[in-house]
């Protein structure tokens, strides 16, 4: 106990994220996943691999019974259609009511006008967390499309540090850029994450798991989304470095990440978390 004391010291983030993920080994939240149909399956396996509970459920006719039952929600938009956005926005209305943390995560919106209105549209349903790429949250800033790559980024999340700090001050909510560092924000406070690896993002979907692990860590501690955010993003990037020690290439690298998040310990948790502040 005494060298814990010792690295708490050296590092608090450290002894942050081991406390959130032992939580969510003990505590198994059962989070519900409105998500795009390419990321279901990385999702899932994400949110168990960290010790929560996921569940797909995204028909507007389950929403009245089944949401109240989650711990937090989780909306993204990668594959949007007309038909979804009413369940999203029932979703987020159930969570808000019960006083239930819901995530968006806002993938690919500078792809499209109804994408984009959509996002907008659901931020207005007050989100604890917004998690995008930079471009995504440049386009959510300046609410505007064309500049797209769809669901990649054409930008660097150091690009988009002052756009997210505005959008988190218009809106209210903690805004979170992911990239080679993960940048979290409340509008004045700004932390930077430096755990990853590039290979992460020839993954598909990585972006949209690590949203769904922030809303399994928001959904432990919802009053304060800042930190849970953060320490969601460093403890998926640590697992993806480990991973990578045994991995050839993105295929493997997923199933590693996979297995590296069930297995971290808080040792390499309280050594290896890399989160500073950033100004
Ligand atoms: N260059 C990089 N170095 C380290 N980690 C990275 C890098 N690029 C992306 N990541 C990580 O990969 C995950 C997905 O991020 P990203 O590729 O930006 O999302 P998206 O798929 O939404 O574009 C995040 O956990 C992020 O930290
Ligand atoms: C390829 C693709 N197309 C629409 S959603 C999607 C998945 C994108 O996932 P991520 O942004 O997490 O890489
Ligand atoms: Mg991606």
């Amino acid at each position: 106990m005494a060298d814990q004391g010792h690295q708490e010291h050296i590092n608090p983030w450290g002894s942050k994220s081991w406390t959130y993920l032992s939580s969510l080994r003990q505590q198994s939240p059962l989070i519900q996943c409105i998500t795009n149909l390419v990321s279901m399956d990385l999702m899932a396996n994400t949110l168990l691999a960290a010790g929560a509970s996921p569940a797909m459920v995204h028909s507007i006719l389950e929403i009245p019974d089944f949401t109240p039952h989650t711990q937090a929600v989780l909306v993204n938009v990668g594959t949007l259609t007309s038909d979804w956005l009413p369940a999203m926005k029932a979703a987020a209305g159930v969570a808000n009511r019960l006083g239930k943390p819901w995530v968006l995560d806002p993938a690919a919106v500078g792809a499209s006008g109804f994408r984009l209105k959509a996002c907008l549209e659901l931020i207005e349903l007050k989100p604890s967390v917004i998690r995008g790429n930079g471009s995504e949250i440049i386009s959510l800033s300046m609410a505007s499309i064309g500049s797209t790559k769809g669901a990649d980024s054409l930008h660097e999340s150091s690009d988009a540090v002052d756009a997210a700090k505005s959008l988190a001050k218009s809106s209210g909510c903690i805004v979170a850029i992911s990239g080679s560092v993960d940048f979290v924000t409340d509008g004045e406070r700004v932390v930077g994450v430096r755990n990853g690896v590039p290979m992460m993002q020839k993954i598909t979907a990585s972006g949209c798991a690590v949203t769904a692990l922030i809303a399994a860590f928001v959904a432990l501690d919802p009053t304060n989304a800042f930190e849970a955010t953060a320490a969601a993003f460093s403890v998926f990037g640590l697992a993806g470095e480990i991973g990578m020690g045994m991995a050839n290439g993105p295929a493997s690298l997923r199933m590693h990440l996979i297995d590296s998040l069930h297995g971290l310990d808080q040792d390499t948790v309280l050594r290896r978390v890399n989160i500073t502040n950033f100004s």
